[in-house]
């Protein structure tokens, strides 16, 4: 077997609190509340990275001393795309950032006995073309979730898309990167590998099931 290399595409987020809340996260005694809490604190930490080169403008303001050069987004909004259910869970985090942005959905779930993602919903805004992309699910498991609601971005005229997870397997990593190699991913940690029904290990168990509270 050949040792996986992360390729550069791949920014995995090694902060020491993120490092302290993932293993809070993957604790099998953490209750849905502090889940759910710990997975919008890491939100944050991970789309702080995710917006790195958000581009800038610089404006006129005054402090209460004097005028100075002073620096604001510039006008290019962002768009964050939920992969349902369980991308909700990091959503919330992401939109105390960044308020502006708009919001897009794609339903999935993964068949159990297959391992391909069924889409049930999808809602996107319609000038995607003008708008930088981060799409956002828990879990890069085999990947084919990311790689279907990522096709359904750019069809719908995405440009520059990002991927923000908490988890990867490098099963997913490898089938992202292949399908969509001008994708950048963001994470906070990259397994294992994924045992034969497709979770990730050593993982978090089921992201939607954990957040959710329904199992
Ligand atoms: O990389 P993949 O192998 O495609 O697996 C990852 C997908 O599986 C989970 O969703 P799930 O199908 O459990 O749906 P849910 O969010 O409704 O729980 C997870 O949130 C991803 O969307
Ligand atoms: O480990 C996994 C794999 C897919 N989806 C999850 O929620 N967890
Ligand atoms: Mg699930």
């Amino acid at each position: 077997m050949t040792a996986f290399v992360l390729p550069s595409s791949v920014t995995v987020v090694d902060h020491p609190l993120v490092r302290h809340k993932m293993g809070l996260l993957r604790d099998v005694r953490t209750p849905t509340a502090l889940f759910r809490l710990l997975a919008r604190e890491l939100s944050l930490l991970l789309t702080y990275e995710a917006t790195r080169n958000l581009a800038l403008e610089t404006v006129e303001i005054d402090t209460p001393l004097e005028p100075m050069q002073a620096e604001r987004l510039s006008g290019k909004k962002l768009c964050f795309v939920s992969i349902l259910r369980a991308g909700n869970g990091i959503l919330d985090g992401m939109l105390d950032l960044v308020p502006s942005a708009r919001v897009g959905h794609v339903g999935l779930f993964r068949d159990p006995q297959t391992l391909r993602p069924v889409e049930y919903y999808l809602k996107l805004p319609d000038d995607l073309v003008n708008r930088d992309c981060i799409v956002v699910d828990p879990m890069l498991a085999t990947g084919h979730s990311a790689v279907a609601a990522i096709d359904s971005v750019k069809k719908a005229g995405a440009k520059n898309v990002v991927f923000v997870c908490l988890l990867a397997a490098p099963e997913g990593v490898e089938c992202l990167t292949q399908a969509h190699p001008d994708v950048k991913v963001v994470t906070c940690a990259v397994d294992r590998g994924l045992d034969d029904h497709g979770y990730i290990r050593p993982g978090l168990g089921d992201a939607g099931d954990r957040l959710f509270g329904t199992k």
